[in-house]
């Protein structure tokens, strides 16, 4: 196993939020997304993330950046909060994101949390994050106990959208957005699961604050820990952190050093990177298929014709949860950022190395038709 963590310092929230803006607009650019192939990205709550919506607002406005071809999943919302409440996560959105930029109404979605089958809306979430191809970036915060979204301490690495309850750790952070208040926290939560961030092409993880360190320590120098879920990110094929001064505070100056210096040695992607490759996705928007015909890794080629050509809603997409990847479905390599970084860089003895570890994608290979 190759851990991959590609570590980002700056010296304060603001240079890490610029950061992040700037990684989040660069990467959408170069995907040159369009109707017909959406960029698809997850997003985060929580106070950490603000600064980073306020930069891609302005950014915007600014006339630099688009939305509009952009469908974004949030990771998780609260049960039983009234969606107006200010403290609901699509309140959260609204007012820091979406209704100051020109993303379409229909490209959001975030969990119900008063959904009245929330195992449904679970599966159904899913289903849809499956349908669109899977989530190329998604950016994350990290709790002071390690959670990411809101999958608490002893949550299992290989889980899915579902319903958790919250730690207490967590119900006493986040009672600060409930007048200090504990029992007005919600005790339950929809959250996107491990696995499914897992299964996004990239996964970026905002870090900020001194509360934090803790997280960090344990989510890059420990072990993949259950108990410190950031720390499943280490078995992803690229994931980046991009942390504060004083979320470094429980760091080893080695890996401080460390990873500053690959930095320096010149492999930051937004400058120097070469130009980032994808391959076509599995976009299938709905109605999904033609009578008879099965959705194949190759969606641009031409189904038999022998069927009448009636357009049917499929019942869902079935998750391949057993998690075995299948060559045949899925061969192709897929060259992206992180690789593409680290092949450019100065770091000698590096590249042998990373010419085995070039990655297939598991959501197209997982996905089949029921
Ligand atoms: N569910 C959210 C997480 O997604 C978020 O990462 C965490 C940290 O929030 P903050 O950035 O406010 O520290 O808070 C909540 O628990």
């Amino acid at each position: 196993m190759t851990c991959r963590w590609r570590v980002i310092i700056r010296e304060d929230p603001q240079g890490v939020s610029e950061y992040i803006a700037e990684y989040i607009v660069s990467r959408i650019q170069t995907f040159n997304p369009t109707p017909e192939k959406p960029f698809v990205l997850g997003l985060p709550t929580g106070s950490s993330p603000e600064i980073i919506y306020r930069i891609l607002v302005k950014r915007y406005k600014a006339g630099e950046i688009s939305f509009r071809n952009v469908v974004t999943f949030n990771m998780d919302e609260y049960v039983g909060l009234p969606r107006d409440h200010p403290e609901s996560y699509h309140s959260f959105m609204y007012k820091h994101f979406f209704s100051h930029v020109d993303i379409l109404p229909a490209n959001i979605n975030i969990l119900n949390g008063n959904a009245p089958d929330l195992a449904a809306e679970a599966a159904a979430y899913e289903a849809k994050i499956a349908r669109m191809g899977g989530i190329e970036l998604f950016l994350g915060g990290v709790g002071p106990d390690g959670h990411i979204a809101f999958n608490e301490p002893g949550s299992s690495l290989h889980s899915r959208t579902r319903v958790k309850t919250l730690a207490y750790d967590t119900i006493v952070a986040n009672s600060r957005f409930f007048g200090g208040d504990v029992h007005k926290v919600p005790k339950m939560a929809l959250t996107v699961g491990i696995q499914t961030i897992m299964d996004a092409r990239e996964v970026v993880v905002v870090c900020t604050g001194s509360h934090k360190a803790l997280a960090l320590h344990h989510g890059l120098e420990g072990g993949v820990n259950h108990m410190w879920t950031l720390s499943a990110l280490q078995l992803h094929p690229h994931p980046l952190i991009v942390a504060d001064r004083d979320a470094t505070m429980e760091l080893k100056v080695k890996t401080v050093k460390y990873f500053e210096s690959i930095e320096q040695s010149g492999t930051d992607a937004r400058t120097q990177g070469p130009p980032l490759v994808y391959r076509p996705r599995t976009y299938v928007p709905a109605p999904l298929l033609t009578t008879g015909a099965r959705p194949t890794s190759q969606p641009s080629q031409p189904q038999p014709t022998s069927e009448p050509a009636t357009k049917v809603f499929p019942k869902d997409l079935k998750i391949n949860t057993d998690m075995r990847r299948s060559m045949d479905e899925d061969g192709e390599l897929t060259p992206d950022s992180m690789s593409s970084r680290l092949l450019d860089s100065a770091v000698s003895g590096m590249d042998a190395a990373l010419k085995n570890d070039l990655t297939l994608d598991p959501m197209g290979s997982r996905v089949t038709p029921v």
